[in-house]
């Protein structure tokens, strides 16, 4: 759960909510003395100016003042707000697990920009609410002082457009709520948008499809659904501002004939009335500010709660033992995985890796084996069975010291534009691998990272190997990292960069499809439709 305010921050609300407080004094005193002038005025006296003027520039400076203080702490407060709460988030998603970020992607969006951004709106609009609610109470007070009589019928007549407006705009939030879901899809629509660039420039077809009817059709809903929430929110905004106005016309017409009010006091009623009609009509104009607000604070919980706050230490944790750790056996004992999705499912599979061990794994597309590896390396939860490295059963508690044990080169890797997680990085030794895998004409090596990634497919893959290696981990995964290698390179890396790496200390788990190349490992398994099978490596030669 996000703390959204530390001690000193909560400390800068009290002040602000005293300098609130002596603000709609001001501003109560100031229609008071405008209320005496016009008393003196209509009485055919004259004001002692110099009086009023002293009275005047008090309450004209310390409404100022406490304004401009206001305002400046609101600023603070809502900045501050903003950027904790997106760190928080981000933390979030760096701790989380795979398999909740790839399908929250659109929602971490939104949540990112969107919600954070209203709640942000949020505590400008606060301030005002609160000085008119203080300035309407003092005002109301003021009010019974002057008749009770009438007081009672406005009090009465804003309980009713209160009542009203309260109907009204549950409306207009749960039209947010429906306008606020929207969005969501069409950052998922925009964000397929900006991943097919490629596909939809060598192709309009899709461009135009997914524009049209997906992405404004999404955005017309989201358009509708946004504009019913506002209008339902003004015609509350209209009917209480028709009360007011009846309120004011009947205080007028009868305050004196029937309500037995002086002239006086009935113009101060007037006066005052269309003083905080001002107010509190802004901090009502402010509510959809508030009903938005609501609705993403809860999203921010519930992505908070999707989470989930197991592995928020995980970071720490691990940091610097990339090095020293180590391993003798991992063991896999009828360890199984299904996706609830399509009802694939691999195993019972027992497997065991030793310290140094060369492992090829072949099969069919769709038969498993990426599944396997992502168990393996406990980037998917474990399902069913145990997984075990040097006696020790891997749970909640070990899982990323586990998951550092491994150097992973996915399939659709992403390649990091700095070595984030690499601390001193050994130019030497980073220029040795530059060379083995051919690239160093092309790119050089500083402690940040590569100088360019703008390279062919094939290169920026032996660049992810080489970035794989260099991170210095006991265990280098590798998913068909051969499969965008020239024959003569794909020779190289099978004759003499696995057993090089292997001579060094690493041990290699590799998906291939390289038939030609099955004898160089030690161990060879076949994955056949979620089946681990141990193969003798001479057959496939
Ligand atoms: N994210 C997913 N959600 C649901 N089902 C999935 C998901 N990923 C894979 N599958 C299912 O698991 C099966 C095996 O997928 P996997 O990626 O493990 O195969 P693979 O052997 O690595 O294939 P390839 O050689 O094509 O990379 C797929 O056929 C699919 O039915």
């Amino acid at each position: 759960m996000i703390t959204l305010f530390n001690r000193k921050e909560k400390k800068l609300i009290a002040v602000l909510v005293v300098f609130s407080i002596i603000n709609s004094s001001v501003n109560f005193l100031f229609i008071q003395l405008v209320n005496d002038l016009i008393s003196i005025i209509v009485s055919d006296q004259v004001p002692v100016v110099s009086d009023f003027l002293i009275k005047f520039l008090v309450v004209i400076v310390v409404f100022f003042t406490t304004r401009i203080a206001i305002s400046r702490g609101i600023i603070h407060l809502s900045q501050s707000t903003y950027w904790k709460i997106r760190l928080n988030i981000v933390k979030k998603v760096i701790t989380a697990s795979y398999s909740v970020i790839s399908k929250k992607k659109a929602e971490i969006y939104s949540t990112l920009t969107h919600d954070v951004e209203n709640i942000t709106q949020l505590s400008f609009v606060l301030v005002n609410i609160f000085t008119a609610t203080l300035t309407a109470l003092a005002c109301m007070a003021y009010l019974f002082f002057l008749s009770s009589t009438i007081f009672f019928i406005t009090l009465f007549n804003f309980l009713i457009a209160y009542s009203i407006y309260h109907f009204v705009s549950k409306k207009g939030t749960a039209a947010f709520i429906v306008s606020r879901k929207l969005e969501e899809n069409f950052l998922k629509l925009l964000n397929e948008t900006l991943h097919g660039s490629k596909e939809i420039n060598m192709d309009r077809k899709i461009g135009r499809k997914i524009l049209s009817p997906y992405i404004t059709g999404v955005s017309k809903k989201c358009e509708h659904s946004s504009k019913d929430a506002y209008n339902a929110f003004l015609n509350s905004q209209v009917a209480g501002q028709i009360f007011s106005f009846v309120m004011i016309m009947l205080i007028l017409l009868f305050g004196q004939t029937y309500l037995g009010a002086t002239s006086s006091s009935v113009i101060k009623f007037t006066f005052t009335l269309l003083y905080i009609m001002e107010p509190v009509g802004n901090a009502t104009n402010s509510i959809p500010v508030i009903s938005k607000a609501f609705i993403s604070w809860d999203k921010i919980k519930t992505l908070g709660v999707t989470f989930g706050d197991e592995k928020s230490n995980g970071i720490e944790k691990v940091k610097n033992r990339f090095c020293q750790n180590n391993f003798n056996t991992i063991e896999l004992k009828k360890v199984s995985y299904e996706y609830p999705e399509s009802n694939f499912k691999i195993g019972p599979i027992n497997l065991e890796l030793q310290k140094g061990d060369t492992v090829f794994i072949y099969g069919e597309n769709g038969s498993g084996k990426t599944t396997l590896m992502n168990t393996i390396i406990a980037l998917s939860k474990l399902q069913k069975g145990e997984l075990i490295r040097d006696q020790n059963l891997v749970n909640e508690s070990n899982i990323e010291e586990y998951r550092s044990l491994f150097s992973v080169v996915f399939n659709d890797y992403f390649l990091f534009d700095q070595f984030y997680n690499i601390d001193k990085i050994v130019l030497e030794e980073a220029y040795y691998y530059l060379h083995l895998f051919e690239m160093s004409d092309k790119v050089s090596i500083s402690s940040n990272g590569f100088s360019s990634t703008d390279l062919s497919t094939g290169q920026r893959k032996r660049l992810a190997l080489i970035y794989a290696i260099l991170v210095k981990k006991p265990i280098i995964v590798l998913d068909e990292w051969a499969a965008d290698q020239d024959p003569y390179f794909r020779q190289k890396f099978y004759h003499d960069i696995v057993p090089l790496l292997n001579s060094k200390g690493f041990t290699i788990v590799a998906i291939t499809h390289d038939d030609k190349y099955y004898h160089c490992c030690d161990k060879l398994f076949e994955m056949s439709n979620g089946k681990l099978l141990k193969k003798e490596k001479t057959l496939q030669v």
